[in-house]
């Protein structure tokens, strides 16, 4: 039997069918007190597959015997793509599963910071609602408001349709290519990302992590927004400057913030982003329902079970390199 290295808790019924395939070592954490048991099941292991864990070509260069890599994950770059593909390892991963359940994540963030639901909340659990609300506390609109999205992919799509058909917003978006399907679908504008930031009242970031991506969006970034924008990153944390969006933040150049993913996460306490009304921060659940993590888990061990039985024509993340 090929030797898998789990390094996720999955359900009991898909650690079943990993172990019906698989001998199967399983890491619940990888810390300093299991590092080495870690390390030898790294050097014996022909498959991989979890999720939250960076694994760097120095932790993949112990996996000399490695076949396959499955992350339990859409977004790839706890992987090094280039790098595997020179060891001619597939990274497979779980595109489409989860589209719908993280862009309600995202309108959850349009909603709560536009409406300073979170805010709100707080004041009357915490008995400060001793008369009614005036204008210091109203929100803004999102209906027929202008939402740009930087990264027009799976879920980007997901987000224009939930705004254009449900909320009658005005959507541009900003995109490596130019995407006819949602054009047509939403009316929506293909432009630069400078004139996306410029005109737009909420932008939302949904392009993936990459060499290209790292800091996209920075302080020049938030001086070309709108000062009453909201902005809203869905992707990873490392997309945008954090330290500049906390003085946009705190400086007015922006009017709030909606995040579900931090520079480091869990993201400490001791943030100033923990301490803002305007920045709502979620704990990374873009995903995060019963039902969409148990397709997503099902999906990556499907794709294990393929992947090392040489069958890498669905949901394989480096497919364009191996080709190579
Ligand atoms: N918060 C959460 O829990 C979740 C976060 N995510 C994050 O969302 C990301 C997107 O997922 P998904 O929509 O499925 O991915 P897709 O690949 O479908 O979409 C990403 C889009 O970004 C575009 N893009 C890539 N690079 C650039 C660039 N340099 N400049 C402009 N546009 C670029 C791509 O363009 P093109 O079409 O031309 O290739 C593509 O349309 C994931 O990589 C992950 O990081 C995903 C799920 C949950
Ligand atoms: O962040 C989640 C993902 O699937 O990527």
């Amino acid at each position: 039997m090929k030797k898998v290295l789990l390094y996720k808790k999955i359900p009991e019924h898909a650690l079943a069918t990993l172990k019906a395939h698989f001998d199967v070592s399983y890491f619940e954490k990888i810390d300093d007190t299991n590092k080495i048991e870690f390390f030898s099941a790294l050097a014996e292991t022909e498959g991989l597959i979890g999720s939250s864990v960076d694994m760097s070509p120095e932790i993949l260069d112990k996996a000399s015997k490695l076949k396959a890599a499955s992350t339990i994950s859409v977004g790839t770059d706890q992987y090094d793509l280039n790098y595997l593909a020179n060891r001619k390892i597939p990274l497979m991963h779980t595109p489409g599963v989860l589209n719908e359940t993280t862009a309600d994540t995202i309108f959850t963030l349009i909603m709560c910071t536009a409406r300073r639901a979170i805010e709100l909340s707080n004041m009357v659990r915490e008995g400060r609602w001793t008369k009614s609300i005036g204008e210091d506390h109203f929100g803004t609109d999102i209906h027929g408001k202008t939402l740009g999205i930087i990264g027009m992919g799976r879920i980007g799509y997901a987000i224009a349709k939930r705004a254009h058909l449900g909320f009658d917003m005005n959507i541009q978006y900003s995109n490596r290519s130019q995407k006819p399907d949602a054009e047509r679908d939403f009316n929506a504008t293909y432009m630069d990302m400078a004139s996306l930031l410029k005109t737009s009242d909420f932008v939302c970031v949904m392009a993936p992590l990459t060499a290209e991506t790292e800091g996209l969006i920075g302080k020049a970034e938030f001086a070309m927004m709108k000062q009453s924008a909201i902005f809203i990153n869905g992707s990873r944390g490392k997309v945008i400057d954090e330290s500049a969006l906390i003085d946009a933040l705190e400086n007015g150049v922006i009017r709030a913030a909606g995040l579900d993913v931090f520079d480091v996460e869990p993201l400490p306490a001791s943030s100033p982003l923990c301490k803002m009304d305007n920045a709502v921060v979620f704990p990374h659940i873009g995903s995060a329902t019963a039902e969409t993590r148990l397709a997503m888990v099902t999906c990556a061990v499907d794709n294990l079970i393929n992947a090392l039985n040489g069958d890498i024509s669905k949901n394989c993340a480096n497919y364009h390199l191996l080709e190579k």
